[in-house]
């Protein structure tokens, strides 16, 4: 699904990643992990094709993306791929119910379809009892379910997860980190996991541990 090769980023002096290769399957759910300032966000930035590489080459299925122009990489982002992050990064003003309709809307599929996509994940996620409030109104761990429904319901093919449950206690994280692995494995939906919890890549089919910005 995704093959990246001879990563190479700096900032300034510091090597971010120092000529990292990578490859996900189709519906594999893997795991990074590192020490802190190892390059693990800077690696999932390149390959969501929000950081453009120094260096190398990055293909998602048959498209070559690190060279796109701007705007034909947000597009790509938008359509092909879904993201949780550790503090869910959710809209404060809408509800849970129409941050999870969000990328749908954003790519003009109609209200109705996009409420009934959203219903089924809402369900599925045991949030729809509280999907009209805000994220100011609800648990952290519902807010992360909610991240999470919203970063599977356009379907995308990868989903990138930046310390997904980093801000949650152990139980509501492993709560939320089970309903996730198992939708996106149940729709074969690639996952690269960033993590520095080894209870969070126990998740994974599949763990890689980067170093001073290389893949060991
Ligand atoms: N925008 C930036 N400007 C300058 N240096 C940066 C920037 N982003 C990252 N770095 C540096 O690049 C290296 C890799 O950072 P990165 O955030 O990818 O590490 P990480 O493994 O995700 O760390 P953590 O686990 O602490 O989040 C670090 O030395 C960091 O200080």
């Amino acid at each position: 699904m995704i093959i990246a090769r001879n990563l190479v980023v700096r900032f300034g002096q510091t090597l971010a990643l120092a000529g990292t290769s990578i490859g996900l399957a189709p519906g594999e759910v893997v795991a990074v992990m590192g020490p802190s300032g190892s390059g693990k966000s800077t690696l999932l930035h390149v390959l969501a094709g929000i950081l453009r590489p120094d260096q190398g080459e990055i293909h998602v299925g048959h498209q070559r993306i690190d060279n796109l122009p701007d705007a034909a990489r947000s597009r790509m982002r938008l359509k092909a791929f879904g993201f949780v992050l550790q503090f869910g990064d959710l809209v404060p003003e809408l509800s849970l119910r129409e941050n999870v309709e969000l990328p749908l809307r954003l790519l003009k599929v109609s209200r109705a379809e996009a409420r009934e996509k959203a219903r089924g994940l809402l369900t599925e996620l045991e949030i729809d009892d509280v999907a009209d409030r805000r994220p100011g109104q609800v648990s952290g761990g519902q807010a992360q379910r909610a991240a999470v429904a919203r970063s599977l319901v356009h379907q995308p093919s990868v989903i990138f997860a930046d310390e997904p449950t980093g801000a949650l206690d152990s139980a509501s994280g492993e709560t939320v980190l089970d309903s996730f692995t198992e939708l996106a494995r149940r729709r074969a939906t690639t996952v690269l996991l960033v993590t520095h919890e080894a209870r969070v890549a126990a998740y994974a089919d599949r763990t890689m541990y980067l170093r001073d910005g290389k893949l060991a």
